[in-house]
Order: structure tokens, then sequence, then C-alpha cells
């Protein structure tokens, strides 16, 4: 489903943020992606998702190079994807209800299904009571949590998560790591970025490491 080869990212003006990265992650599998601040993690996430490109290398989403991708594609790629940022990006002129409609009113959803996709992903984030709120009312932890449901509204195939535990608290970590977990047994790939190494130590899933922008554990060679 997401495949590296040989990807390497330099920012303008800075030193190589990724180098050589190869890995290949399977249609349904979930894997986390560790390592120190500035080791990469977010750039990896925004090169699958089109956000950032590579100087080098291939980015293969599903079948498509995303390097490759003219710019005006880059949007049909996205409703695919669900990314789920460190700073949640929510629009604060907004109320939460209309945070996680928008990628349905973007694909021209009929109205009766954005309410019903959109009350089933605040229900399953624990925040349907606070549907009329404006995202200033809401904790750090709770505009984290509007970001997830926007992030799985559409029902993506796969799901980029960068640090969404980070505002949160131990429970409620356990509570969103958890609903990942049950997305990705109905099937959706999960790439999840996390600081918080007990928060997935008991966890079965695969670990790509990274250390100066290199990987350093997780490769399809070790698996
Ligand atoms: N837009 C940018 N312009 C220039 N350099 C950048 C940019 N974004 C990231 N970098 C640099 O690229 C490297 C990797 O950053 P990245 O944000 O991917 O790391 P990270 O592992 O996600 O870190 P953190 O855990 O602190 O979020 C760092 O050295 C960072 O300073």
């Amino acid at each position: 489903m997401i495949q590296f080869k040989h990807v390497s990212k330099a920012y303008s003006g800075g030193r190589p943020a990724l180098q050589n990265i190869d890995f290949h992650l399977n249609n349904g599998e979930m894997a986390f992606l560790t390592g120190h601040s500035g080791a990469g993690k977010s750039t990896l996430l925004r090169l699958i998702c089109g956000l950032e490109r590579a100087n080098d290398g291939q980015v293969i989403l599903n079948g498509h190079d995303v390097s490759q991708l003219k710019k005006q594609d880059i949007p049909f790629l996205r409703r695919h994807i669900g990314m789920i940022f460190q700073d949640h990006q929510l629009l604060m002129d907004h109320n939460i209800y209309d945070n996680v409609a928008i990628p349905l009113i973007i694909l021209g959803k009929p109205a009766e299904e954005i309410r019903r996709r959109v009350s089933a992903a605040l229900d399953k984030v624990g925040l349907i009571d606070k549907m009329k709120f404006y995202p200033i009312q809401l904790s750090g932890g709770e505009q984290q949590r509007v970001g997830i449901a926007r992030a799985i509204v559409n029902r993506p195939m796969v799901l980029l998560a960068d640090e969404p535990t980070g505002n949160l608290d131990d429970k409620l970590s356990k509570d969103i790591l958890k609903l990942f977990e049950e997305l990705n047994q109905t099937g959706v790939t999960v790439l999840m970025a996390t600081h918080n190494l007990s928060l997935i130590k008991r966890k079965h899933h695969r670990i790509l490491n990274l250390n100066q922008g290199r990987l350093t554990g997780g490769s399809d060679a070790e698996n």
C-alpha cells in the first residue's frame, strides 16, 4: 500500500531530513513511526500525502508514484488518505460539526449522508455532545480528537497520524490507539508517528524507527 524506494528529502538550505529510505507497508498493515525530535517523522508522512516532494527515489501509494503526480492530481490522492496533523489545523471560525464535515462537503456528499457520517465520527472520538462548540471552546486534547474525527469521516484507505496523542492523557491516548486498531481491523492501513514509547511497547505492530533521517529499524529486511 505504501512503499518507499531509496527516498531522500532535503529542505532548501537544510541538511537532509530523510536519507535513502526503503520500506513497504502492506495493505491493511498497521505500523508505528518513532525517532527523536527532528528525525524526519513528519517529513516522511508529508511525502506520502504529497505535502512535500522527495528529491530522490519513489514514494508509491496504492500503485501511484506520489513524487511524479501532477499538482492537480494530488487532491484525488488525498481522498483516500486521512491525515492527522500535530497541530490539528482546525478552522477556528467553524464549529466542530462543520470542521468534521469539510472533507465530505468538498466531495459533494448528500446532506443526510454528511449528517450520519459526521455524527458517527464524532461519536467514535467521544465528542458528539460538543458538535455545536467552536474549537476555541475545547481543550487541546479535544481539538486533537476533532482532527481525528475529520480524518476518519471519509473512511480513508490509509490513515497517517502525526503524534496524534501528543496532547492527550494516558487514558485518552489508549482510547485513540484502540480506535486506530479498530479501524485497522476493518482494513485501513495505519501509520502513526509517536514519541510515546510506553503507549506502544506492548503492541505487536511493526516499528519503523528513524534516526537522523535514516531508517534504523523496521525495514522489510528485518521482517
Ligand atoms: N519546512 C521545513 N523547512 C526546512 N527544514 C525543515 C522543514 N520541516 C522540517 N525541517 C527539518 O527537517 C528535519 C526533520 O524534521 P521533521 O519535522 O520531519 O522531524 P520529526 O521527526 O517529525 O520531529 P518532531 O518529532 O520534533 O516533530 C529537521 O531537521 C527539521 O528541522
